[in-house]
């Protein structure tokens, strides 16, 4: 970071005080960082397939005098957001933003918003993870004569790691998704002490508190999608819903390869979210045709493995899939590599049972020594439970490839965004992140008063998922309903 370093005389000590430009100590940076990843979170789960952003905006006396995040897809960009809260006192003032904005073809607008209010410094939390956007909005700030600094790239230390980290840890589904082209994926389950996800008889509900069962719901609310197999639909008949109260819904994914399912099950119930079941090509197509009469979407791959389905969905732009299957499949997903985090809900019981199933099946390990080790481990009690969760992969090494100042803007060759195989999306701009059509959720943006009012976008939300061009690699295909009307956007609106 571009600092200069006032000699700072105190009683006991002589302390190094850094001062940057705009007259902000480095720890106050750090300080505004931290805070605009934090309120960025505020729409996890809505923003999809978009990153969270925050904004927040300091003037010379370090006085905070706008604030804002991106609320959801399609919503005024959090730098727009809050210069609109600043007014005219953005003049000469710092903007902090968690993440490098998505400054791309045609669309500078968050760039424009700081720039035009007479921000003079930035400061970025991370750049863009994106190849062909990172750079673009830091050149775009510099060429207009602000300062940019971002952070932990002229100076590190273990509290810039700190704010990096709060900065990486809230778009940690993007980030991954970026680096290894699979969604986020989290493994999570509840088990007894003795390591049991139910008892032998089958009968799970259930094993951890209402409490333990309250977070779950949480972290569905940030999840696109929740995933399990056939035989969590004909053990549990989950719902699968998140029922915390106006957060985001995420869709509903079944894989069987067999379809064999129930007639009836509520994950058919789609008043409150849609569900696709993921299948082998050629089963049960009668089946098939039944759920599509429901409106439930049906997808056929070639071969129904963890990875080709988790390539699939990143092809249609999920970000991040909360794994809440039994054992078999689990332990195919953590074989596939496709599982990165696991929560696993430790309750202070035991059922026993030689027959009683555990979370993870087999994964063909005879030695300790095998075991995967979790990184990043937290502890948490929840209620009587104990929420143990860890990294099962490392997070990518996302240390950009800083581009020099006159770089200039390339398109990957590797990536041929326009082929006409690909989907047609609204948003062409987004060549290799992620891209979608329609908001998979309701939105919530905020009234005249700044409260939030509830927008539903289910009409939407179907059409994303019923909206099921066959991607790239022609994996899938789809069979819908009746009411899966979904318009494919003609070419006018590409
Ligand atoms: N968190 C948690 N605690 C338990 O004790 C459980 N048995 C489960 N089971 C999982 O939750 C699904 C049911 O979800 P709904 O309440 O119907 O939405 C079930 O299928 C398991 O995946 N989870």
């Amino acid at each position: 970071m571009a600092l200069s370093f006032a000699v700072v005389a105190s009683s006991s000590s002589i302390m190094c005080k850094a001062t940057n430009a705009n007259n902000h100590s480095h720890l106050q940076d750090l300080s505004y960082i931290k805070r605009a990843a934090l309120i960025s979170d505020k729409s996890a789960g809505f923003t999809s397939p978009h990153p969270n952003f925050g904004c927040v905006i300091v003037t010379p006396s370090a006085e905070v005098v706008g604030e804002a995040y991106l609320y959801a897809q399609g919503t005024k960009p959090a730098e727009v957001l809050a210069v609109e809260a600043a007014g005219e006192r953005c003049r000469g003032a710092t903007a902090y933003v968690n993440m490098e904005p998505g400054d791309c073809h045609g669309d500078h607008t968050a760039v424009s918003a700081l720039v035009q209010a007479g921000i003079t410094r930035a400061v970025i939390g991370m750049r863009h993870p994106l190849q062909h956007l990172r750079g673009n909005a830091i050149r775009a700030f510099r060429s207009q004569g602000l300062q940019v600094d971002v952070l932990g790239e002229d100076m590190q230390s273990k509290l810039v790691e700190e704010a990096r980290k709060a900065c990486l840890l809230v778009n940690l589904p993007f980030v991954y998704r970026a680096a290894s082209r699979v969604p986020f994926s989290v493994l999570k389950y509840a088990m007894t002490l003795d390591g049991k996800i139910a008892a032998s008889s089958g009968h799970a509900a259930w094993i951890s508190s209402k409490l333990s069962r309250n977070r779950v719901f949480e972290l569905r609310g940030r999840s696109d999608a929740i995933i399990v197999g056939g035989n969590t639909v004909r053990r549990d008949n989950p719902r699968l819903t998140a029922r915390h109260g106006g957060g985001h819904m995420p869709i509903r994914i079944v894989l069987s390869q067999s379809l064999d399912l129930p007639e009836e099950a509520n994950l058919w119930d789609l008043s409150d979210v849609s569900t696709v079941v993921v299948t082998q090509r050629g089963a049960r197509r009668s089946f098939q045709r039944y759920l599509a009469s429901k409106g439930v979407e049906v997808v056929e791959l070639d071969i129904l493995n963890p990875r080709d389905v988790m390539e699939y969905f990143h092809d249609r732009g999920y970000l991040s899939i909360l794994w809440e299957c039994g054992g078999t499949l689990a332990a195919s997903a953590i074989s596939s590599g496709v599982i990165h985090k696991v929560f696993a809900f430790v309750a202070p019981k035991i059922i026993g049972g030689k027959n009683a199933p555990s979370p993870v099946g087999e994964l063909g390990m005879v030695e300790m020594s095998q075991a995967l080790d979790l990184i990043d481990v937290c502890f948490e009690q929840i209620g009587p439970d104990m929420l143990i969760s860890g990294f099962l992969q490392p997070i990518p090494d996302l240390t950009p490839t800083i581009p020099s100042e006159d770089e200039t803007f390339a398109i990957d060759p590797t990536v041929a965004p326009f082929e006409t195989s690909i989907i047609f999306f609204y948003k062409t701009w987004d060549l290799y992140g992620a891209f979608s059509n329609f908001s998979p959720h309701p939105i919530q943006m905020p009234d005249e008063d700044g409260k939030q009012v509830h927008r539903s976008q289910q009409s939407s939300s179907t059409g994303l998922h019923r909206q099921n061009k066959i991607s790239k690699k022609s994996r899938g295909s789809s069979t819908t309903g009746k009411a899966n009307t979904a318009a494919t956007p003609s070419s006018g609106e590409i």
